[in-house]
This record gives structure tokens, C-alpha cells and sequence, in this order.
């Protein structure tokens, strides 16, 4: 307990994007909160703009990391950003969530190198996995996706099986088995909007982590660069310093709206988004109602939910995906723009 007073516990979310890992952090702070516990959050992002944060109360102090990644362009802020949001806010707890491009192993070191200069109790980092998206790279079994989300399922102490709504039972069978084979040492949690019993993922109170959670993954991280599923074509195994540039392809646009857009125009250019943009989110205006939306696309599907933001923010999405063309979104978005200014 007096341990506990000292050193910090840190909770790592892992997991592709879009996979559900804000949907989690949600879940946890809410518990933790009800539990009388201060946490606070390290919310990273590819783009210039946090839009998981306004998820989260401003109740909760967070620090944000944008235009970038955790794992390298910018991981020597980590330490920096801790050491401050420690010193400044003195949670009970941290969760950092990465960017869902994320190397974990990365993460992972980025965190552990925290830890020469603050005291942190490193908790074992949990990965969620969109279970539909999963199968879908699963049944090709190659491209950079895949090997990063086989990276980070092997890298979880706990693995959520998440989106098991948008796949059938016998996938589900299936893909909780391709999990156990990755990873033999994780429990696997199946999950619908990461819908898991906190006191059971944290473990509060019950869970005796076999060894030090370090050591474990050091254990892992050399095993995962040597050989093994991942191994197979994996960037490291072959050529030894790929793997800091692990999602060098990423693209990132984001893009601000001078205006409302029309909502039917705005969902038929989302439907027609080319397969390469895998993730979008933003705040929209639309010209048509008078309300505004937290927008989300991950893996095909689109959700808009109505918000009331704190503060000032602006009209604006941001798209994530594999080498696609920018100047061609841009235009298109621009043209929504014009369109409405016409009607
Ligand atoms: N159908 C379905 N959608 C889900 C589920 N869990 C989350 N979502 C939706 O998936 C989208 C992405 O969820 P997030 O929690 O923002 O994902 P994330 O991993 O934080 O995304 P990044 O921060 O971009 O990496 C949102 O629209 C969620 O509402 C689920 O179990 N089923």
C-alpha cells in the first residue's frame, strides 16, 4: 500500500485504429472515478487536433501529444509530459492511450525509459483488437496492418476481442483461437463497445502478475523480433532497424472546415472513401441541423454523435490511412464546402 503512494501506476491501451481504445478509456475512467481514484490521461494522436479528448470530462487532467507518434517522432517528450502531469496534477493513476499506429514495443520502451527518472508502477498494457477487422486481414495475412496488429496482440497482457458484434460465432471461435495462438500468455476478453468488468481487466485486488510485467515483455519483445507468427516477414527480422519506422506509411490529413457542410453530401462522400483511409474523426457542423457531431469512421463504418464541445473548437476531420491522395480528399471536402455556401 505504501508502495502505492509512491509509484505511479501506468496503464498502456494498445490496439489498431479505431479499434475501440477511447471507447475503453471511457469505461475505465468512469470506474476509477466511482472508485474515489484521480486518474489522469496521456491522449496521443497523429494529427494537429486531440478529438478523443472531448470524450473525456474536463475533469480529468490530460496532456496531450498530437502530430505525432508515442512510439518515435515524438517519443522523447514521453518523459517530459509525465514528469510534469505527476508533478502538477498528482493522479492516483496514468493511462497513456497511443496513437493506434503505435509500435507497442516502442510504447513500451518509451515508458520503461520514463521510468529511469519517475518512479512507475508499470501496469500490463491491454490491447484491443477489432475483431472484424481482424478476420479480414487474417484471411490475407500480410501488409504492414496486419503485422502491426499481430505486434500489438502479442505485446497485451489482456487481450479485448472487440466489435464481436460485426462478426458471426464461428469467426468469433475462430479469431479468439488465432489470439491464443499469437499469444498464449494474455486472457482474451471478448467484447461488444469494450463492454469488460473493470475489477476483472485490472485485476483490482485479485490479479498476481506472474513476474515482473517488465520482464515479461522484455521476454516477449526479444522473442517477437526473433521468430513466430509476427516473425514471419516481420519488418525487424528483416532488416534490423525497420521497425522504429514501423508506420512510416501512415498518412495523415486533417483538414479545417470554414463552414457547415450538407449531412447527405457528407455521408455519401464517406461511403465513397477509398479503402486506403482507415480511419476518420472530426467535428462537424452540418447546414442542416442545428447540433453538432463527434463524426467516427474506423474499418467502414461511420457513427455521428451528437456533442456540445467545451471551449472553443473548430469544424474539422481528420482522415488516417495508407498513402492516400491528400490533395484529392482536400479538394473533395472543399467542393462539400462549396456546395453548401450555395445552397
Ligand atoms: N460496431 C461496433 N463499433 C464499436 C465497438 N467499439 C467501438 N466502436 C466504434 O468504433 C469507433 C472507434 O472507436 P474508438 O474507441 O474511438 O477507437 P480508438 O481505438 O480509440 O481509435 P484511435 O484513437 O483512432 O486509434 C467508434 O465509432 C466507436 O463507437 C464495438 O464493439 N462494435
Amino acid at each position: 500500500m505504501e508502495k502505492r503512494s509512491k509509484a505511479t501506476p501506468i496503464y498502456m491501451l494498445s490496439g489498431f485504429l479505431g479499434s475501440g481504445k477511447t471507447t475503453l478509456l471511457q469505461r475505465l475512467l468512469a470506474y476509477w472515478k466511482e472508485q474515489g481514484l484521480r486518474p489522469a490521461v496521456v491522449m496521443n494522436e497523429l494529427g494537429e487536433v486531440n478529438l478523443d479528448g472531448v470524450m473525456v470530462g474536463e475533469e480529468v487532467p490530460m496532456t496531450e501529444m498530437l502530430g505525432g507518434c508515442i512510439c518515435c517522432s515524438i517519443r522523447s517528450d514521453l518523459s517530459a509530459q509525465l514528469y510534469e502531469l505527476i508533478r502538477e496534477e498528482r493522479p492516483d493513476l496514468v493511462v497513456i492511450e497511443a496513437t493506434g499506429a503505435a509500435n507497442p514495443l516502442e510504447m513500451f520502451d518509451a515508458v520503461t525509459e520514463s521510468s529511469l527518472y519517475l518512479e512507475l508502477d508499470i501496469r500490463p498494457m491491454i490491447t484491443v483488437v477489432d475483431a472484424a477487422h481482424l478476420a479480414e486481414l487474417y484471411a490475407k495475412q500480410q501488409g504492414k496492418t496486419y503485422r502491426l496488429m499481430v505486434e500489438q496482440i502479442r505485446c497485451g497482457s489482456d487481450l479485448i476481442l472487440n466489435k464481436i458484434d460485426r462478426i458471426g460465432q464461428e469467426q468469433q471461435q475462430e479469431m479468439r483461437e488465432l489470439l491464443e495462438r499469437l499469444n498464449p500468455y494474455a486472457r482474451i476478453i471478448p467484447a461488444v463497445r469494450c463492454e469488460v468488468d473493470p475489477v476483472y481487466l485490472l485485476g483490482d485486488g485479485k490479479r498476481v502478475e506472474t513476474g515482473n510485467p517488465a520482464m515479461n515483455m522484455a521476454e516477449r519483445k526479444r522473442e517477437s523480433l526473433h521468430a513466430g507468427d509476427a516473425g514471419k516477414g516481420h519488418d525487424s527480422a528483416d532488416e534490423p532497424h525497420s521497425h522504429h519506422h514501423s508506420h512510416d506509411h501512415v498518412t495523415v490529413y486533417t483538414h479545417y472546415f470554414t463552414g457547415p457542410v450538407d449531412s447527405v453530401e457528407f455521408e455519401n462522400f464517406i461511403a465513397e472513401l477509398p479503402r486506403e483511409i482507415y480511419r476518420g474523426k472530426g467535428i462537424l457542423s452540418f447546414s442542416d441541423t442545428a447540433s453538432r457531431f463527434l463524426f467516427q469512421y474506423a474499418y467502414r463504418e461511420a457513427d455521428y454523435l451528437k456533442i456540445t464541445p467545451q471551449g472553443e473548437v473548430p469544424d474539422v476531420v481528420v482522415f488516417i490511412g495508407e498513402h492516400f491522395d491528400k490533395t484529392k480528399l482536400a479538394e473533395t471536402l472543399s467542393a462539400l464546402e462549396g456546395r453548401t455556401d450555395r445552397a
